[in-house]
């Protein structure tokens, strides 16, 4: 699939996301079962799945034939930064098949002493054909990550750095800053937890939108239902 050919496929449409990392009630050691997360979502209608680990972009592009954004979550000591952090796990996905490769492109610390502007920049030279989605939490991130040649900027990191806002719910107002400065396609992500949110990412300025816990988290799902419960009144 070319890189056109995503774009016109994603446009004005919800990408699920499924995720289980070890420690989550969907992770399952012995195989991996967010591939039925993955069915579940392509039977709805969605054009592409963002997941994580090799393992499930596998299992996932197996079970759908979908276009999958892959990342892998891994914590390094001294990194900060825990979305496919280094040069290890871009080749790692690229060698899975991940159709989109999603990569931290924020301020945040990096143990390996590299610049994130260094570590962009690697990954474009090694990989130029690869179409590559940064991951960021400031209008400044993603106005550099366009500018080192990214194709595809994220707010994913909005309120998960030390160095941006903290919202209840989806960072509209960097959504719309970013869609007016960059002409790559600006994905809405995060906190996005009802059909409404969605729908107003896009009139945000979104090219599309990532919903992730509000479909395929249980956990959180119920913890939401319990918490307005037991707040009532
Ligand atoms: C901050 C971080 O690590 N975000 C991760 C990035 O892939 C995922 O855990 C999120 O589920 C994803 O961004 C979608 O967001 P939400 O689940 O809020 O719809």
């Amino acid at each position: 699939m070319t890189k056109q050919e995503l774009f016109d496929s994603i446009k004005g449409k919800v990408i699920v996301s499924c995720q289980a990392v070890p420690g989550e009630p969907l992770y399952v050691e012995e195989k991996s079962i967010m591939y039925l997360m993955a069915r579940a979502a392509k039977q709805a209608g969605t054009p592409a799945i963002r997941t994580s680990s090799i393992r499930d972009v596998i299992a996932i592009k197996e079970e759908t034939g979908l276009p999958v954004i892959g990342l892998i979550k891994i914590k390094y000591p001294g990194f900060e930064s825990y979305i496919t952090p280094t040069m290890k796990e871009v080749d790692e996905l690229v060698e899975a098949g991940s159709d989109v490769i999603a990569l931290d492109c924020t301020d945040m610390k990096r143990g390996d002493g590299k610049t994130v502007d260094q570590f962009i920049t690697e990954v474009r030279t090694k990989y130029p054909d690869a179409i590559l989605m940064a991951d960021i939490s400031t209008y400044e991130e993603g106005v550099r990550a366009w500018k080192l040649g990214m194709d595809i900027v994220g707010t994913t990191m909005s309120g998960y750095t030390s160095h941006s806002p903290k919202l209840d719910g989806p960072d509209y107002e960097l959504v719309t800053k970013l869609s007016q400065t960059v002409d790559i396609p600006v994905i809405g992500e995060g906190r996005v937890h009802s059909p409404e949110e969605a729908v107003k990412m896009l009139e945000a300025g979104a090219f599309a939108v990532v919903v992730g816990g509000a479909i395929t988290r249980p956990l959180e799902i119920a913890a939401r239902f319990i918490k307005a419960v037991e707040n009532r009144g």
